[in-house]
């Protein structure tokens, strides 16, 4: 065997990435202590558990701690609880919330934390706005923030207008407020990325080790993280309760599995393995995402010529892939408009049908990034509220409000939240 295939045979998971520094290092090893540098860089960046760093100009990730979301999700999570619990006893607004715009400032205060290490203060805010309190500038810019965002993504279909169209009269109006408010966002985020360099700046770290990202660079990537990261789960989480709502039976047997995982301790932090538990409420975002998902299509187009579904296409065809349609589809789904979570633990269909489900986020290499973090926060949000509130929703009767855009986005969906009898505050 030669040198390189018995380096890679004989070592073991752990060993891979020192394998790594020293195939990339070979020749200054005396000269770098590695352990020392990356744990000065996990000082800096780890706090999420996971980081970039190059390496002889190669990337590499360092990931220390995955279970960093779970905890940040449950500590958030009891913030917005006192929030709501102070909403129903005081009665405001008679005890109304709106639960997709309450989703919606949640997962922006999660996402901004994890992809920046810096806190928003997104439902503090809407408290205090819905509390009537004083008007504060803060109160203003975060709630301007979350409308721009859920702005840009309703009205992403203004970017695909022609050139040519765009300064015709009626037209024009909407595609400034677009480039306004896309260039606010994107400013935002440059301040917040300009602010946390020069934090990072003061904390001196062996510069062979950091090729920095310029600051447009980080904030473009921030921003296709907010977009995608906010919206998207809030509609697919307010879908998923809005099909609880309508199926009693399917909220007993989520609820009863949320008692029976948790038994009575209300407050104690929902882990990463109490989620692996959660087999049915899996099964419930599953078939939400299956039915009704937050993705209308999805695009590709082909750089060369080639054969989709046995015809011959020139280069660059634009394709649909229209996610409604193959999720939908009766030749692999039985009853494919009926809710049932159930049908996900029918071991001889999980399978095939587990291909078609990922549809949702997409596939292949460009398939969203964010997909299990997506199934994470929805999951941990069902187990959080349903161990402690029952969720009624104020309209039994009315449809799902949706923005039909490039993305199906939930306008609102109002609701009462009554903590359980158990839950004591
Ligand atoms: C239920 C929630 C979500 C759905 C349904 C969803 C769906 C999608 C879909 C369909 C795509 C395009 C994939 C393709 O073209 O094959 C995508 C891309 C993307 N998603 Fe998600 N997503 C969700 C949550 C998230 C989250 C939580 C994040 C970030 C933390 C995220 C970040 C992104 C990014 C950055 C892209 C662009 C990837 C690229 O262009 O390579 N998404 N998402």
């Amino acid at each position: 065997m030669t040198l390189l295939p018995r380096i890679f045979t004989d070592i073991k998971p752990d060993n891979v990435f020192n394998v790594l520094i020293i195939i990339q290092h070979e020749g200054n090893l005396a000269n770098i202590d590695f352990n020392d540098q990356i744990n000065k860089l996990n000082k800096i960046y780890g706090h999420n558990g996971i980081f970039e760093f190059y390496i002889a100009g190669r990337r590499q990730i360092k990931i220390s701690n995955s279970n960093e979301t779970i905890k940040l999700l449950n500590e958030l999570f009891e913030e917005l609880s006192n929030y709501w619990i102070d909403i129903n006893q005081n009665n405001y607004n008679s005890g109304i919330i709106d639960l997709t715009a309450w989703t919606n400032r949640f997962l922006n205060d999660l996402i901004f934390l994890l992809s920046t290490g810096k806190r928003s203060f997104a439902i503090n805010y809407y408290y205090r706005k819905l509390k009537n309190e004083k008007i504060t500038k803060n109160i203003i810019d975060s709630e301007h923030y979350i409308e721009c965002l859920t702005y840009f993504l309703v009205n992403f279909r203004i970017a695909f207008i022609p050139k040519i169209l765009r300064r015709l009269p009626l037209i024009r109006y909407h595609v400034d407020k677009f480039i306004d408010i896309s260039n606010f966002l994107f400013e935002r985020l440059l301040e917040v990325v300009r602010e946390r360099r020069e934090e990072i700046e003061k904390l001196r770290v062996d510069s062979s080790l950091v090729k920095a990202l310029n600051n447009d660079e980080i904030s473009t990537i921030l921003f296709d993280i907010l977009t995608g990261s906010t919206d998207s789960v809030t509609s697919a989480f307010s879908f998923v309760l809005y099909d609880i709502a309508h199926h009693p039976d399917v909220k007993k047997k989520l609820v009863d599995e949320i008692n029976s995982v948790f038994r009575d301790d209300l407050s104690i932090q929902i882990t990463l393995d109490d989620l692996e538990k959660l087999k049915y409420c899996e099964a419930i975002i599953l078939e939400k995402l299956r039915i009704r998902s937050p993705t209308t299509n999805i695009t590709r187009y082909n750089k060369e010529p080639d054969e989709v579904v046995r015809y011959k296409w020139p280069s660059n065809t634009s394709f649909l892939l229209h996610v409604r349609g193959i999720n939908n589809n009766p030749l692999y789904w039985e009853d494919p408009d009926k809710f049932m979570p159930e049908r996900f633990f029918k071991p001889q269909k999980t399978d095939k049908l587990y291909g078609f489900l990922s549809t949702s986020f997409g596939a292949g290499l460009r398939n969203c990034p964010g997909r299990k973090i997506a199934m994470i926060e929805i999951k941990l949000l069902l187990a959080l509220i349903y161990r402690r509130f029952n969720i009624e929703l104020v309209d039994m009767k009315a449809p799902l409000e949706i923005f039909p855009t490039v993305m199906a986005i939930c306008k609102k969906l109002e609701a009462r939240i009554i903590p359980n009898n158990q839950f004591k505050f």
